[in-house]
Protein backbone atom coordinates (compact mmCIF):
# COMPACT_ATOMS: atom_id res chain seq x y z
CA UNK A 1 0.00 0.00 0.00
CA UNK A 2 1.38 3.11 -0.93
CA UNK A 3 1.77 6.74 0.90
CA UNK A 4 -1.60 9.44 1.70
CA UNK A 5 -2.57 12.53 0.34
CA UNK A 6 -1.56 13.69 3.98
CA UNK A 7 1.53 11.60 3.71
CA UNK A 8 2.68 13.27 0.83
CA UNK A 9 1.73 16.51 1.81
CA UNK A 10 4.01 15.92 5.34
CA UNK A 11 6.93 15.38 2.99
CA UNK A 12 6.39 18.27 0.92
CA UNK A 13 6.65 20.49 4.06
CA UNK A 14 9.53 18.27 5.21
CA UNK A 15 11.12 18.44 2.06
CA UNK A 16 10.67 22.63 1.30
CA UNK A 17 10.06 24.06 4.42
CA UNK A 18 12.47 25.34 6.89
CA UNK A 19 11.37 23.58 10.90
CA UNK A 20 10.52 26.21 12.97
CA UNK A 21 8.90 28.80 10.40
CA UNK A 22 5.39 28.96 9.83
CA UNK A 23 5.18 30.71 6.84
CA UNK A 24 7.72 28.54 5.07
CA UNK A 25 5.37 25.44 6.06
CA UNK A 26 2.27 27.27 5.01
CA UNK A 27 3.97 27.98 1.37
CA UNK A 28 5.40 24.75 1.44
CA UNK A 29 1.66 23.42 1.44
CA UNK A 30 0.19 25.89 -0.89
CA UNK A 31 3.03 25.37 -3.37
CA UNK A 32 2.25 21.45 -3.47
CA UNK A 33 -1.13 21.77 -3.34
CA UNK A 34 -1.66 24.43 -6.50
CA UNK A 35 1.48 22.88 -8.64
CA UNK A 36 1.47 18.52 -7.63
CA UNK A 37 -1.71 17.75 -5.58
CA UNK A 38 -4.84 19.46 -4.64
CA UNK A 39 -5.84 19.50 -1.39
CA UNK A 40 -9.07 20.64 1.10
CA UNK A 41 -7.01 23.14 3.07
CA UNK A 42 -8.29 26.79 2.93
CA UNK A 43 -5.51 27.73 0.86
CA UNK A 44 -3.71 30.94 0.47
CA UNK A 45 -6.65 33.14 -0.90
CA UNK A 46 -9.06 32.84 1.45
CA UNK A 47 -6.35 32.11 4.06
CA UNK A 48 -5.81 35.69 3.50
CA UNK A 49 -9.34 36.87 5.11
CA UNK A 50 -8.87 34.54 7.88
CA UNK A 51 -5.54 36.37 8.29
CA UNK A 52 -7.24 39.35 8.64
CA UNK A 53 -10.18 38.64 10.28
CA UNK A 54 -7.53 37.22 12.91
CA UNK A 55 -5.45 40.30 13.12
CA UNK A 56 -9.04 41.98 13.80
CA UNK A 57 -10.42 39.65 16.79
CA UNK A 58 -6.93 39.16 18.04
CA UNK A 59 -8.45 35.75 20.38
CA UNK A 60 -7.46 34.43 23.26
CA UNK A 61 -8.69 31.82 23.05
CA UNK A 62 -10.05 29.61 19.21
CA UNK A 63 -11.47 27.18 18.55
CA UNK A 64 -10.71 24.66 15.15
CA UNK A 65 -13.20 22.41 13.86
CA UNK A 66 -11.84 20.07 11.04
CA UNK A 67 -7.67 20.18 11.85
CA UNK A 68 -7.16 18.16 8.19
CA UNK A 69 -3.19 17.80 8.02
CA UNK A 70 -3.26 21.59 10.17
CA UNK A 71 -2.65 24.04 7.54
CA UNK A 72 -5.26 26.35 9.08
CA UNK A 73 -3.98 25.57 12.87
CA UNK A 74 -0.34 26.95 11.44
CA UNK A 75 -2.31 29.82 9.95
CA UNK A 76 -4.18 30.55 13.45
CA UNK A 77 -1.65 29.96 15.63
CA UNK A 78 1.70 31.78 13.93
CA UNK A 79 -1.11 34.74 14.49
CA UNK A 80 -2.08 34.63 18.07
CA UNK A 81 -0.46 36.34 21.37
CA UNK A 82 2.02 35.04 23.70
CA UNK A 83 -0.14 33.01 25.77
CA UNK A 84 -3.31 32.60 23.55
CA UNK A 85 -4.37 29.27 23.08
CA UNK A 86 -6.11 26.93 19.88
CA UNK A 87 -8.04 24.25 20.37
CA UNK A 88 -8.27 21.82 17.26
CA UNK A 89 -10.70 18.93 16.98
CA UNK A 90 -10.37 16.40 14.67
CA UNK A 91 -12.61 13.44 14.04
CA UNK A 92 -9.65 11.61 11.35
CA UNK A 93 -7.19 9.47 13.27
CA UNK A 94 -4.91 9.22 9.78
CA UNK A 95 -5.48 13.05 9.56
CA UNK A 96 -4.60 14.07 13.00
CA UNK A 97 -1.10 11.99 13.02
CA UNK A 98 -0.04 14.10 10.20
CA UNK A 99 -1.34 17.18 11.31
CA UNK A 100 0.40 16.91 14.99
CA UNK A 101 3.46 16.45 12.67
CA UNK A 102 2.97 19.68 10.64
CA UNK A 103 2.04 21.70 13.57
CA UNK A 104 5.39 20.70 15.38
CA UNK A 105 7.30 21.09 12.12
CA UNK A 106 6.22 24.61 12.12
CA UNK A 107 7.25 25.01 15.83
CA UNK A 108 3.74 25.60 16.90
CA UNK A 109 3.03 22.97 19.31
CA UNK A 110 3.09 24.66 22.86
CA UNK A 111 -0.31 27.30 21.43
CA UNK A 112 -2.42 24.32 19.71
CA UNK A 113 -4.16 21.76 21.59
CA UNK A 114 -5.35 18.60 19.12
CA UNK A 115 -8.28 16.53 20.09
CA UNK A 116 -9.15 13.52 18.07
CA UNK A 117 -12.76 12.84 18.05
CA UNK A 118 -16.43 14.30 16.92
CA UNK A 119 -16.85 17.68 17.72
CA UNK A 120 -20.31 16.54 18.85
CA UNK A 121 -18.75 14.94 21.90
CA UNK A 122 -15.83 17.13 22.54
CA UNK A 123 -17.58 20.79 22.78
CA UNK A 124 -19.54 19.86 25.81
CA UNK A 125 -15.81 18.95 27.55
CA UNK A 126 -14.31 21.98 26.71
CA UNK A 127 -14.88 23.60 30.06
CA UNK A 128 -14.06 20.59 32.41
CA UNK A 129 -11.11 19.56 30.12
CA UNK A 130 -9.81 22.84 28.84
CA UNK A 131 -10.71 24.97 31.35
CA UNK A 132 -12.11 27.04 28.61
CA UNK A 133 -14.87 30.00 29.93
CA UNK A 134 -15.59 30.70 26.71
CA UNK A 135 -13.95 31.19 22.74
CA UNK A 136 -13.19 34.42 21.36
CA UNK A 137 -13.08 32.96 17.63
CA UNK A 138 -14.41 29.85 16.03
CA UNK A 139 -13.10 28.78 12.56
CA UNK A 140 -15.82 25.91 11.04
CA UNK A 141 -14.03 23.75 8.58
CA UNK A 142 -15.32 20.31 8.93
CA UNK A 143 -18.29 18.28 7.66
CA UNK A 144 -20.59 20.85 6.62
CA UNK A 145 -23.61 19.11 8.06
CA UNK A 146 -22.21 19.68 11.47
CA UNK A 147 -21.94 23.70 11.13
CA UNK A 148 -25.38 24.76 12.69
CA UNK A 149 -25.34 21.77 15.23
CA UNK A 150 -22.28 22.54 16.68
CA UNK A 151 -22.96 26.35 16.67
CA UNK A 152 -26.13 25.40 18.52
CA UNK A 153 -24.08 23.19 21.01
CA UNK A 154 -21.65 26.10 21.42
CA UNK A 155 -24.52 28.09 22.27
CA UNK A 156 -25.88 25.99 24.65
CA UNK A 157 -22.95 24.92 26.35
CA UNK A 158 -22.27 28.42 27.01
CA UNK A 159 -19.06 28.65 24.97
CA UNK A 160 -19.71 31.61 23.06
CA UNK A 161 -19.71 35.61 24.54
CA UNK A 162 -21.11 39.06 23.72
CA UNK A 163 -18.52 39.35 20.32
CA UNK A 164 -17.64 36.15 19.84
CA UNK A 165 -16.28 35.73 16.31
CA UNK A 166 -17.14 32.69 14.36
CA UNK A 167 -15.69 32.15 10.81
CA UNK A 168 -17.16 29.25 8.77
CA UNK A 169 -15.41 27.96 5.37
CA UNK A 170 -17.05 26.25 2.59
CA UNK A 171 -20.33 28.32 2.86
CA UNK A 172 -20.86 28.10 -1.34
CA UNK A 173 -18.61 24.92 -1.85
CA UNK A 174 -19.44 22.01 -1.41
CA UNK A 175 -21.98 24.85 0.31
CA UNK A 176 -23.66 24.87 4.04
CA UNK A 177 -26.92 26.23 3.02
CA UNK A 178 -28.62 25.57 6.66
CA UNK A 179 -25.81 27.51 8.32
CA UNK A 180 -26.09 30.31 5.96
CA UNK A 181 -30.00 30.33 6.41
CA UNK A 182 -29.05 29.60 10.18
CA UNK A 183 -27.02 32.64 10.85
CA UNK A 184 -28.15 35.36 8.43
CA UNK A 185 -31.92 34.69 9.67
CA UNK A 186 -31.11 34.30 13.86
CA UNK A 187 -31.42 37.82 15.75
CA UNK A 188 -28.39 36.54 17.94
CA UNK A 189 -25.66 36.98 14.67
CA UNK A 190 -24.52 39.76 12.91
CA UNK A 191 -23.39 38.01 9.26
CA UNK A 192 -20.89 39.28 6.79
CA UNK A 193 -20.25 37.06 3.32
CA UNK A 194 -16.36 37.23 2.30
CA UNK A 195 -16.52 36.13 -1.71
CA UNK A 196 -13.47 34.18 -2.50
CA UNK A 197 -12.67 30.67 -4.44
CA UNK A 198 -12.26 27.19 -3.58
CA UNK A 199 -8.51 26.71 -2.46
CA UNK A 200 -6.08 26.68 -5.69
CA UNK A 201 -9.41 26.97 -8.08
CA UNK A 202 -11.11 29.34 -10.19
CA UNK A 203 -14.51 28.04 -8.32
CA UNK A 204 -16.55 30.40 -6.47
CA UNK A 205 -16.30 29.82 -2.50
CA UNK A 206 -16.79 31.99 0.16
CA UNK A 207 -16.30 32.38 4.13
CA UNK A 208 -18.94 33.81 6.18
CA UNK A 209 -18.25 35.61 9.20
CA UNK A 210 -20.92 35.28 12.13
CA UNK A 211 -20.70 37.60 15.29
CA UNK A 212 -22.62 36.48 18.36
CA UNK A 213 -24.33 39.05 19.89
CA UNK A 214 -25.61 37.27 23.20
O1 LIG B 1 -12.34 23.38 1.94
C1 LIG B 1 -12.95 22.18 1.65
C2 LIG B 1 -13.20 21.79 0.35
C3 LIG B 1 -13.83 20.56 0.09
C4 LIG B 1 -14.09 20.16 -1.32
C5 LIG B 1 -13.89 18.84 -1.72
C6 LIG B 1 -14.11 18.47 -3.04
C7 LIG B 1 -14.52 19.43 -3.97
F1 LIG B 1 -14.72 19.07 -5.24
C8 LIG B 1 -14.72 20.75 -3.58
C9 LIG B 1 -14.51 21.12 -2.25
C10 LIG B 1 -14.21 19.72 1.14
C11 LIG B 1 -13.96 20.12 2.48
C12 LIG B 1 -14.31 19.31 3.58
N1 LIG B 1 -14.04 19.74 4.83
C13 LIG B 1 -13.44 20.96 5.02
N2 LIG B 1 -13.10 21.77 4.02
C14 LIG B 1 -13.33 21.37 2.73
MG1 LIG C 1 -12.53 23.93 4.01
Amino acid sequence: TGSSRPQRMLKAVQKNATKGDPKSVISAIDYYCRHKEWAMNVGDEKGLILDSVLTEVNPSTALELGTYCGYSTVRIARLLSPGSKLITIEFNPAFAAVARQIIAYAGLQDKVTLVEGPSGDLIPKMKERFGIKSFDFVFLDHWKDRYVPDTKLLEDCGLLRKGTVLLADNVICPGAPEYLKYVRNSPRYESQYYKSNLEYTKVEDGLEKSVFLG
